[in-house]
C-alpha cells in the first residue's frame, strides 16, 4: 500500500513576509508517496544500458548546458519491460489526483522520461515551470517525478518546489514520488557528488479554466 508523506506547503511557509502571494491565495498543493521499491528502482535504473541517452532539453525543445545538464531515456510505455512501471505511475498519479488535487486529466500523452544528473559535470536543473507554450507540453498539468537513487550515493541534487518564494525540498527517499501541478516552478540543484536517477511523468488533460 502506498503511503501519503505529505501534503503542504501550509507548514513550510516559512516567511509569510517574503511570500510572493496574496494572503487569501492558498499556496498550490504537492503530496508526495510510495512508488516503487528499492529493487525496483534498481531495476528501472538499469533500463539505460540497452537505450540511447540524449541530452535534457528545455520544455521548448532547445539543448542549453547553462539551464540544464542531465541525460535522459525516454522510456516508451507500450515496450514490454516499461509496461509495469507505466502501471505503477498511473496508480500512483490516479490516487494522488483522487486525494488531493481533483484535476480533469486524460492520460500520458508523452513517454517516459529516466534522468541521470552526474557530479562528473555538475548535473542540475534550474528553475522552470514544465507547461511549454505550444504542442503536447502545453497540456501538461500533473508532474510525477520519483527518486531512484540511494540518497547516500549522491550529494546536492535537491529537489526545490516554489510556491509562494519559500521552496521546499521535495523528499529524497529512494523511490518515493512528488506530484505538483506542471505549472509549479522547480528546480533540481546541482550534484556534487555520485549520480542522482529519476523518473518524470507528466499527465495531461483539458486545460485549466
Ligand atoms: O529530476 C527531477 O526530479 C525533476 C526533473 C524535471 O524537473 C524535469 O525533467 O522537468
Ligand atoms: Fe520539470
Amino acid at each position: 500500500m502506498d503511503r501519503v508523506f505529505a501534503w503542504g506547503p501550509a507548514e513550510t511557509v516559512a516567511d509569510p513576509a517574503r511570500s510572493i502571494l496574496p494572503d487569501r491565495f492558498e499556496p498550490s498543493s504537492w503530496a508526495t508517496r510510495e512508488v516503487f521499491t528499492a529493487d525496483e528502482c534498481a531495476a528501472i535504473v538499469a533500463l539505460r544500458e540497452r537505450r540511447a541517452a540524449a541530452a535534457g532539453t528545455l520544455v521548448n525543445g532547445v539543448a542549453t548546458d547553462g539551464i540544464r545538464r542531465s541525460r535522459l531515456i525516454w522510456l516508451e510505455q507500450d515496450d514490454p519491460e516499461v509496461e509495469w512501471i507505466a502501471q505503477r505511475l498511473t496508480r500512483a498519479v490516479a490516487d494522488l489526483n483522487r486525494d488531493h488535487f481533483g484535476f480533469a486529466l486524460s492520460g500520458f500523452d508523452e513517454q517516459i522520461q529516466l534522468t541521470e544528473y552526474t557530479d562528473a559535470n555538475l548535473g542540475f536543473y534550474d528553475w522552470h515551470s514544465d507547461v511549454g507554450g505550444r504542442g503536447i507540453p502545453r497540456t501538461r498539468k500533473l508532474t510525477l517525478t520519483v527518486q531512484l537513487s540511494d540518497p547516500a550515493e549522491y550529494e546536492g541534487g535537491a529537489l526545490e518546489l516554489n510556491f509562494n518564494g519559500n521552496p521546499v525540498e521535495a523528499p529524497r527517499d529512494r523511490g518515493v514520488g512528488t506530484a505538483f501541478p506542471s505549472y509549479t516552478l522547480h528546480r533540481v540543484g546541482p550534484v556534487t557528488s555520485g549520480v542522482r536517477n529519476s523518473l518524470v511523468v507528466w499527465t495531461h488533460g483539458p486545460r485549466f479554466t
